[in-house]
């Protein structure tokens, strides 16, 4: 991609330059006994809104996953990569050193916990990181434990990971760089531990070069939009940090990833936590957009100066994404709704789509009226359902991993 106006050109090969270029292979994780510890006790503090009947969120994600594959897409499934991952030593070392909490479970357990979890086989253990352990299921030790005794059975001496289903949050591709996300939810951090282990130690991805890192400021994926190459958009709001935003467009400059990174401040609440529950990219030039922000969103432009960057704006987030496209202008795929359908269909991930290809996308059926509108304007359709899976709060682009897509045709 050249863009000599902009002095620009895209070094890499292409892995991930867009959101709607036709999808290769992407990584989802369908998921399992860790929806089983969500309890109405925890599940705001683990991030879901209610308790999902686990068979058929299973059985919602092959479909999910099988959608996928029928039209060419190869699918990655995190807990088998994970597994494959820990055959590697190193791999396991870092895994245990990584989910073991001293300061939560003391000196003793933690030292059995290390030994156990260094014996288990590799399923067991990728079972334990994802699935988290409660204290009555520690291995049975010798000795006195304060910490065994007070603690009630059903805590968490590991926590679950239900919100791995959301890969789109963890790790992100751009060009042929994998970022590693900072998340910022407590609930949520430990998962990056787990794609940095895929991604430095499973022998498909071992040679790929990093983007950003995991101990910077929070940056989620589900902020970071690829609107064209060479373009990003990044959502600041509950998740991404202005902080975040500020060094990831430094680390996509570094890597000539990128001539411009909007920086999109977003409402910092639960409906809109990240950039991708407002806005997705259903065509090479259009968007599908919760009406209320369609006018209020404003971008801060950032492009590299000198070795350094400059900023400019806020301007309308609209005029400021075609510029920095070089179109004319971003169609926004008029949902046309009554406000009060809209915010329903927003909170239910009705603009949180996947594209598979440009005007093709996968969506929740339950968005019936948003659906529509996008038919109306000639995009094709796939529909999931996604009753359990959207428990947390998440849609068919939250649920996904791009890690190859082709070039768009010019
Ligand atoms: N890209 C997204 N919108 N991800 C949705 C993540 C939902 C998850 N329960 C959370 O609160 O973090």
């Amino acid at each position: 991609m050249i863009r000599p106006e902009l002095g620009w050109e895209l070094v890499s090969e292409a892995h991930v330059q867009s959101e709607v270029g036709p999808l290769r292979t992407v990584l989802l994780h369908r998921p399992g006994t860790e929806l089983k510890r969500l309890t109405p006790r925890n599940s705001d503090q683990l991030l879901f809104d209610a308790i999902p009947w686990v068979d058929r969120a299973q059985e919602e994600h092959d479909a999910f996953a099988e959608v996928l594959r029928s039209r060419g897409v190869e699918v990655l499934l995190l807990r088998e990569l994970l597994t494959e991952t820990l055959c590697d030593a190193r791999a396991r070392a870092a895994a245990v050193l990584s989910s073991v909490d001293e300061l939560r479970v003391g000196t003793d357990i933690a030292d059995t916990l290390r030994s156990h979890l260094s014996s288990v086989d590799q399923s067991t253990l990728a079972e334990i990181l994802i699935a988290g352990m409660t204290f009555e299921e520690l291995p049975a030790a010798e000795g006195q434990s304060l910490v065994r005794r007070m603690h009630h059975p059903h805590d968490f001496a590991i926590d679950p990971l239900p919100n791995l289903l959301f890969t789109r949050d963890s790790s992100m591709w751009v060009g042929d760089r994998v970022a590693i996300a900072a998340l910022a939810m407590p609930a949520r951090r430990r998962e990056s531990a787990l794609t940095d282990l895929v991604y430095a130690y499973h022998p498909r991805f071992s040679r790929s070069a990093r983007a950003y890192g995991a101990h910077s400021a929070p940056v989620e994926g589900g902020d970071v939009l690829l609107l064209a190459p060479g373009v990003v958009a990044i959502g600041v709001g509950e998740r991404t940090t202005p902080a975040g935003a500020e060094s990831f467009a430094r680390s996509m400059f570094a890597d000539n990833l990128a001539h411009t990174v909007l920086a999109v401040p977003i409402e910092q609440r639960r409906a809109s936590m990240h950039l991708d529950t407002v806005c997705t990219m259903v065509d090479r030039d259009a968007v599908v957009m919760y009406p209320a922000v369609q006018h209020s969103l404003q971008a801060y432009t950032m492009r590299p100066l000198d070795g350094e960057f400059a900023v400019s704006g806020p301007t309308p987030f609209l005029t400021a994404a075609a510029e920095a496209m070089g179109i004319d202008h971003l169609r926004v795929i008029d949902t046309g709704l009554d406000p009060v359908t809209a915010e329903r269909e927003q909170w239910e991930d009705g603009n949180n789509t996947l594209a598979v290809a440009p005007g093709v996308v996968v969506a929740y059926e339950r968005n019936a009226e948003t659906n529509a509108r996008l038919e109306d304007a000639g995009i094709e359709v796939l529909r999931i359902s996604g009753s359990e899976l959207g428990s947390g709060r998440g849609g068919p682009r939250c649920m996904s991993c791009p890690i190859v897509r082709a070039a768009l045709s010019r």
